[in-house]
């Protein structure tokens, strides 16, 4: 048992106070977990640009004031009773997609979304309704059940998974989201796979390189990168694209067109990795009448929506999510870690810049640029 166990702790925690500020490092107070509830001592973590999506205020669901962060490494501090699935002392990644096992969800056997704690996470509480940062006297939100921007958190027992402590936290952190989810949208597609087929990749960032480095992976034989940034070229030629196109220089043609054009009647497999509602409709169109499958996987703003003639889909094109890449944490996560630690699977690769938690908000800006493809946080700087 360690020596801070059934006490609250003090440490520094980014809070965001309010939609579109800026995060302030602050000193807050960490509850004990409750019964179920696991309090992890977070060493890294990546900033992902949903963390943006919610601090910037254009998600629906946001609420503050609120510890962001989703995509956390650390070592368990003390658990509360009943935890059976983790201990003290082990390295572990917070969910924020659970996996009980029992619900509906968990049971049909269909799908990674768990429904055992996904209302009260979309409230910024925990299971009990309750929460457990307080920062000057007030309650502080937590976020996708994570809050992975506080030197310590704590978060349901179906929200975490322990990994093979071999496996830098420093790196590994970054299965919490970004890697897993491009994983997992191009490994779980449903039906005959990617395998010898044709792709395109809308959006070279973290999820875009994971979608086009995964679909090289499994054997896709020609894959096609699309951004608007000139920059992301060499990355995705880096990571398997073995082409790139820059709507912008099409000189007026539609990227849908122009693709359906290179490709002799569409792509099997497309993937919107931008959040762009036009990217995803140009997406969806660039697919092959009668069998093209189109993955959305960028999350767009509250209000917006997508649209397309139904003609596309009547004429046998598919359009469909995911959320972490169908990935059922608890159960898939080690495996991920172990091809990591195989070599099956790239991460250092996706990490450009390394900041201390004193210069969250830097990464934030660091993201904005452009040359930014993964931010990896030191939490105890
Ligand atoms: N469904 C899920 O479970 C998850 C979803 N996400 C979402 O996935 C999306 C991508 O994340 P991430 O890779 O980190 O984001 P990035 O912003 O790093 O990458 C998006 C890329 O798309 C480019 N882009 C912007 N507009 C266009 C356009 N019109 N056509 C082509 N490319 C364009 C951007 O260029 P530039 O840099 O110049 O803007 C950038 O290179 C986000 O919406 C994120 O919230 C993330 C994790 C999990
Ligand atoms: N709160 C947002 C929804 C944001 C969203 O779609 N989140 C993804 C993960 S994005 C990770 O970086 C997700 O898992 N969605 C499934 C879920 O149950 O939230 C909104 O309301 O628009
Ligand atoms: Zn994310
Ligand atoms: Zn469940």
């Amino acid at each position: 048992m360690s020596a801070t166990a059934g006490k609250t702790i003090t440490c520094k925690a980014a809070v965001c106070w309010g939609a579109g500020e800026p995060l302030k490092i602050e000193e807050v107070e960490v509850a004990p977990p409750k019964a179920h509830e696991v309090r992890i001592h977070i060493l890294y973590t990546g900033i992902c640009h949903t963390d943006e999506y919610t601090r910037s205020g254009k998600d629906p669901e946001g609420i503050f004031p609120v510890i962001l962060g989703h995509e956390g490494g650390g070592i368990v501090e003390s658990v509360g009773e009943g935890v059976t699935s983790v201990a003290v002392g082990d390295h572990a990644i917070p969910l924020y997609t659970a996996e009980c096992g029992e619900c509906k969800f968990c049971k049909s056997g269909k799908t990674n979304l768990c429904g055992k704690v996904r209302a009260t996470q979309g409230r910024g509480l925990m299971p009990d309704e309750t929460v457990r940062f307080t920062c000057k006297g007030k309650p502080i939100y937590h976020f996708m059940g994570t809050s992975t921007f506080s030197q310590y958190t704590v978060v349901a027992d179906v929200s975490v998974v322990a990994v093979n402590p071999k496996a830098s936290l420093e790196k590994v952190c970054l299965l919490g989201c970004g890697i897993t989810t491009a994983w997992g949208a191009v490994v779980k597609q449903p039906g005959p796979g990617v395998a010898g087929c044709t792709v395109a990749v809308f959006g070279c960032g973290a999820i875009g390189l994971g979608v086009i480095n995964t679909s090289k992976l499994v054997g896709a034989s020609r894959i096609i990168a699309v951004d608007t940034n000139p920059g992301k070229e060499s990355w995705a030629k880096k990571f398997g694209a073995t082409d790139f196109v820059n709507p912008s220089n099409l000189q007026g043609e539609k990227i849908q067109d122009y693709l359906i054009k290179i490709t002799d009647g569409g792509l099997d497999f497309t993937f919107d990795c931008t959040g762009n509602v036009h990217v995803m409709r140009a997406a969806l169109e660039a697919c092959h009448k009668g069998w093209g499958v189109s993955t959305i996987i960028g999350v767009a703003a509250a209000g917006q929506e997508i649209s397309t003639r139904p003609f596309q889909l009547v004429t046998g094109r598919t359009w469909r999510g995911t959320a972490f890449g169908g990935v059922k944490g608890r159960t898939e996560l080690p495996g991920l870690v172990e091809d990591y630690l195989n070599g099956k699977v790239k991460i250092d690769e996706f990490v450009t810049h390394r900041r201390a938690l004193g210069e969250l908000n830097d990464g934030f800006h660091d993201m904005h640029t452009g040359e930014c493809i993964r931010c990896v946080v030191n939490m105890q700087d």
